[in-house]
């Protein structure tokens, strides 16, 4: 028996869900879903105020006392910093994209001047007013059928990430998959993170059962990235690697784009960088996509990002 620690929010449950059916499918184990309540889910308070963690501590805490085998969570919601101790294997990543949902079936394109448009992260907001097209981006928190329930009421539109709506099945409802040109995605969105005690023989099994390394190589890039700006999962950070298979057997190529904003809109920095990962070992690949983050965070850095992640609306 798998124990599976999952939040109780009907996402988290969907998504965890997802995980134990693959555990099952590929191990023939049989999985138990453990909900863990975390401080996150009890409050309104916008997630930009809360700090890192608050999705994630109670979690870990049940792993480490060994009430629950393996933790699921949305990789974007973790802190950059990891803990020596435990391990995360990454399942193939689903669609990292951002989307709209507006009323009236429009698009970004089809909402005028003052349209208002939920989303409280500073990622999302900038890349909106970048577009000049004097949005009113409008704070909002509380889970996605929450969300999505406002469009047509007080919002006009809300973004929300394409992965979270499918797996909650609501993707029909998308208006528009906002191209990463236009919306930058935020550091391993789409990612869950599947974390397990390293000293614990369990955990090997899973990440056979589970990592996918092309996945596993794009987030680290993602992160690497973030962890170098020294920012969270609220920062006006964005960062997308696009991932495939090198000229030789092993090798991933790996297209790196990173993003910092000024949230009023008025400054981006954007750079890409390209790179070849060459390894047949999957922590290693890792550390080298984490090391192509890290460089390309140094390059915004050096043209003045700094400035950027401290700047407020
Ligand atoms: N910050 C909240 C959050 N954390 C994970 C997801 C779902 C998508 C994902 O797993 O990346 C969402 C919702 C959203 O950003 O719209």
């Amino acid at each position: 028996m798998i124990r599976v620690g999952t939040r109780g929010s009907k996402l988290a449950l969907a998504q965890s869900q997802m995980v134990a059916d693959e555990i099952e499918r590929v191990s023939g184990e049989k999985t138990e879903l453990v909900e863990i309540k975390t401080t996150g889910d009890g409050t309104t308070v916008p997630v930009a105020q809360l700090g890192v963690g608050v999705f994630v501590n109670q979690l870990r805490d049940a792993l480490e006392n060994g009430s629950i085998d393996i933790a699921v969570h949305s990789y974007k919601d973790l802190p950059t910093q990891q803990p020596e101790h435990l391990v995360i294997a990454v399942p193939p990543r689903a669609d990292a994209r951002d989307v709209l949902i507006a009323s009236q079936g429009r698009t970004l394109a089809e909402l005028g001047p003052g349209a208002r448009i939920g989303t409280g992260s500073p990622r999302r907001i900038s890349q909106l007013l970048a577009l000049g097209r004097d949005f009113e981006c409008v704070p909002i928190r509380g889970n996605i059928d929450t969300r999505i329930g406002r469009v047509g009421d007080d919002l006009d539109a809300v973004v929300i990430a394409a992965a979270g709506l499918k797996r909650v099945s609501r993707e029909q409802e998308i208006t528009e998959y906002l191209d990463p040109l236009v919306m930058l995605p935020a550091p391993a969105q789409g990612a869950l993170a599947v974390e397990c005690r390293k000293a614990d023989k369990t955990s090997a099994r899973i990440s056979s059962m589970l990592n996918d390394r092309y996945s596993q190589a794009a987030v680290a890039a993602e992160r690497g990235l973030l962890a170098r700006l020294e920012a969270g999962c609220s920062a006006p950070v964005a960062a997308l690697a696009d991932v495939s298979e090198g000229s030789a057997p092993g090798e991933i190529d790996l297209y790196l784009r990173g993003a910092a904003f000024a949230v009023d809109g008025t400054v981006t920095e954007r750079l890409s960088t390209t790179a070849t990962l060459r390894d047949a070992e999957a922590g290693d690949l890792a550390a080298q996509a984490a090391e192509v983050g890290k460089a390309l965070a140094e390059d915004l850095l050096a043209g003045g990002a700094e400035q950027l992640l401290k700047s407020e609306l």
